[in-house]
């Protein structure tokens, strides 16, 4: 369906641009600045909580049900539909009891307290009508997705593998530090500018809840971590097993490091390593769970990435590597496949290790925090390239002084040995929500990518 011609206040809509279990997304642009921006409608459910289905119906029931609403209100206002601002900083102080009458304003609220972060979505404006709820954010043309699986964009180039797997970490990190678990981290929810600057998105399933309800399915199959779909409570015996004791075991935060994981695997290998983390349904990661070294059997891995992944990929959700921990390992790595371009990568001096992982956008003149201010510009991105000649240089730098590479450049910080010493060689009541496919098994399964077959 399109709305040609419509305008909310002075976003004009030219498309849509995604539909998703609560929304649809369109394009927009502001008819006084030009600037593009994204609109997110989401379905306003009135009562109980958002996870509970409330009017009944599958994804593309309930877009389609949106869309003949939109067109409805659309046409009752000729085109141009005025609506009220909500009051950003009214949204962030919400509470739980708030959440309860307004369930799809936690997504709003969540999102809003963590998009201070240079790679995570801003947003201007939420707008009111009757029947929804748009969210006006920055809009960025591709999704992680789409550029490691059609554009292949990853292949060839180590350096931006890093950058992006590091920006992406130190969004989710700055998410952990505010107390929001994303809870949905994936390809699709990672979306990049012509810069190859990832911005985190869609915080529709994320808690502040600090541990998950084990064996809830929420999110997408591929990316879930095996505590939510089936956690193996024989490990932890005693009375309260099924309660309060099973549930501490199972940190939100660290459901966002596995998925973490499977987005490096993503990065490097092009593939995903099973359908699903379940010992019953799925054969792979049955196997996995048996011997961790099916790892090097079904990808690509270099020895290097095979230890930082089985360090990342722990079946006990409390044993997995720390975020931080990651990000020092992913930087100063030297090989993530066993062969090809990706076999040979130079580890990140501190100062772009730094570039990559810093909340704020360092290269302004004057960083500071994103502004949000309806009128604001794009902000200023180096272009990749000029990081990696920056890497290069370094590593010319540092063969002509004869040093190692990374670790001698700040031997008083003890930053140095934090990364060398690591580099490997050798009440949330999401409860309800449909278990969402990644649109990587429809396209893994088309191209026949995935690793199940090792299994058949
Ligand atoms: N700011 C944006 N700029 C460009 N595209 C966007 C933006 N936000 C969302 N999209 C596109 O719309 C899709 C759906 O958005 P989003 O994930 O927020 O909705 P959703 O209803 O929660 O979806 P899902 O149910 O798949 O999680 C995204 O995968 C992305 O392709």
């Amino acid at each position: 369906m399109k709305f040609e011609d419509c305008r909310i206040n002075s976003y004009l809509i030219t498309s849509q641009i995604g539909e998703g279990a609560y929304g649809l997304v369109y394009h927009a642009i502001d008819i006084h600045t030009h600037k593009e921006y994204a609109i997110k409608a989401v379905v306003q459910s009135s009562s109980a909580s958002r996870d509970v289905d409330v009017d009944g119906g599958g994804t593309f029931e309930k877009s389609a049900r949106l869309q003949g609403r939109l067109a409805r209100l659309f046409k009752e206002s000729n085109n141009i539909v005025r609506l009220p601002s909500i009051d950003l900083e009214s949204i962030e102080n919400m509470s739980e009891e708030n959440f309860r009458k307004l369930p799809h304003y936690k997504e709003i609220c969540l999102h809003l307290k963590v998009h201070h972060h240079k790679n995570i979505v801003t947003i201007y404006e939420v707008l009111q009508s009757s029947i929804c709820t748009f969210i006006v954010m920055d809009y960025y043309p591709t999704d992680l997705f789409t550029s490691i699986v059609d554009n292949k964009h990853f292949t060839t180039n180590g350096l931006l593998v890093k950058k992006v797997f590091l920006q992406i970490c130190s969004a989710i990190n700055y998410c952990h530090e505010h107390g929001v678990y994303h809870c949905d981290v994936k390809p699709e929810n990672l979306l990049l500018d012509a810069e190859d600057n990832v911005f985190l998105c869609d915080f529709g399933l994320s808690t502040t809840s600090t541990y998950i309800e084990p064996n809830v399915c929420i999110g997408s199959s591929y990316y879930m971590p095996p505590e939510r779909i089936s956690f193996d409570s024989g490990k932890y015996p005693g009375p309260k097993v099924r309660g309060h004791k099973l549930k501490k075991n199972c940190p939100s935060c660290n459901g966002d490091l596995w998925s973490l994981g499977i987005i490096l695997i993503n990065l490097t290998c092009i593939r995903n390593p099973w359908l699903k983390a379940d010992k019953k349904e799925d054969n792979t990661f049955y196997y996995f769970t048996k011997d961790v070294t099916v790892l090097k059997q079904i990808l690509p891995l270099s020895d290097a990435l095979f230890l930082l992944l089985s360090k990342i990929l722990q079946l006990d959700p409390k044993k997995r590597m720390s975020l931080q921990r990651m990000m020092k390992e992913v930087s100063s790595i030297t090989s993530f496949t066993n062969g090809g371009p990706l076999s040979k990568v130079p580890p990140l001096p501190r100062s772009i290790y730094e570039k990559f992982t810093d909340p704020v956008d360092t290269t302004k003149k004057n960083p500071s925090f994103k502004q949000y201010t309806h009128t604001d510009e794009k902000p200023f991105y180096s272009s990749s390239t000029d990081e990696i000649d920056q890497v290069k240089e370094q590593e010319q730098e540092d063969s002509d002084s004869g040093s190692g590479s990374f670790g001698t450049l700040d031997t008083d910080t003890g930053f140095h040995s934090s990364f060398t010493n690591t580099s490997c060689d050798s009440d949330n009541d999401l409860t309800k929500l449909p278990n969402k496919m990644s649109l990587f098994e429809k396209k893994f399964n088309e191209l026949h990518m995935n690793a199940s077959s090792l299994t058949n």
